[in-house]
């Protein structure tokens, strides 16, 4: 809330500012503010990321590497454990992105065809709610991200604490995201909004013309639904559509999710097993 008010204030004293009615400097205070509620968030980032890595990873893992910004402070943070420990790791990226950093990074980088089975998927989310469901893909990964972490026996998730919610939806404003065939776009916004309500709409490039195409192929819509919803039938019922390949919720998927908070610190939620006991990740230091 406070870095929203912050970024509305710095665009309104711009605007003002082009108009001459408001002096430099007062500007340039807004500007000081509101880069360093910033600094906070990518410090936030940043403390979640390491702390995932460092409780995580071990030595001959498999690694699952989501895609985002958070996920650039883990792949850093991964690349310096293997330099230091002299670590022998794995990695299979979700996404174009990730698999570049790896790479500059001189990290393993693997695939699903080499290396199906993994031990931990470390990835970024929008949304986190709860009970550690997850809204994923405001960078349009969300197809590969579900696959990989799919295949991992533990799937941890990093992310700053404006993304820990209650309920999905509750800080989150951009939708579900959902990866579809591009010839099927319109009768799948078609079929949501007659379904499930809400608002669909394809999602544009912002340095690009025409819509946002994913790293296969393919277009994403984002859906705004207006209320509280039973996300696992909802995701089965999305994903039922024609025309669509996968939906950015993740139900019922991630074991454990670190926030970093803007005072430096890090909280973690996890999921309890049926005995009400934690399900832990046997690889954990
Ligand atoms: O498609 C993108 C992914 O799902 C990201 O993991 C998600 O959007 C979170 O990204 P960030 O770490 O930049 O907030």
């Amino acid at each position: 809330m406070k870095l929203r008010g912050f970024t509305t204030l710095a665009r309104i004293s711009s605007c003002v500012l082009k108009k001459n009615c408001l002096k430099p400097s007062l500007f340039c205070v807004l500007r000081r503010c509101c880069s360093s509620e910033m600094d906070l968030i990518t410090q936030a980032k940043q403390s979640a990321a390491y702390q995932a890595i460092d409780n995580h990873v071990k030595n001959g893992q498999a690694l699952g590497i989501g895609s985002g910004s958070t996920i650039v402070f883990a792949i850093n943070r991964l690349a310096e454990r293997v330099q230091e420990e002299n670590l022998n790791v794995v990695c299979v990226p979700t996404s174009f992105q990730s698999k570049q950093l790896l790479t500059e990074k001189g990290l393993t980088v693997s695939d699903l065809e080499r290396t199906p089975s993994l031990d931990v998927a470390i990835d970024g989310a929008d949304e986190v709610d709860k009970d550690l469901n997850l809204i994923k893909g405001g960078g349009a990964a969300c197809t590969q991200e579900k696959i990989v972490a799919s295949c991992a026996k533990y799937f941890v998730v990093i992310a700053d604490h404006r993304k820990d919610s209650k309920l999905l939806g509750e800080q989150w404003k951009k939708g579900v995201p959902i990866e579809v065939i591009p010839m099927g776009y319109v009768p799948v916004i078609r079929a949501i909004e007659k379904n499930l309500g809400g608002k669909a709409e394809l999602r544009m490039g912002a340095n690009k013309a025409g819509p946002v195409v994913t790293d296969n192929g393919n277009f994403i819509l984002d859906w705004k639904f207006d209320e509280k919803k039973d996300w696992k039938k909802v995701n089965m019922e999305i994903s039922m559509i024609p025309g669509v390949v996968e939906t950015g919720l993740f139900i019922n998927m991630a074991q454990r999710a670190y926030f970093g908070m803007p005072d430096g610190s890090v909280t973690f939620r996890e999921k309890l097993s049926r005995n009400g006991t934690p399900e832990c990740d046997e690889s954990e230091k």
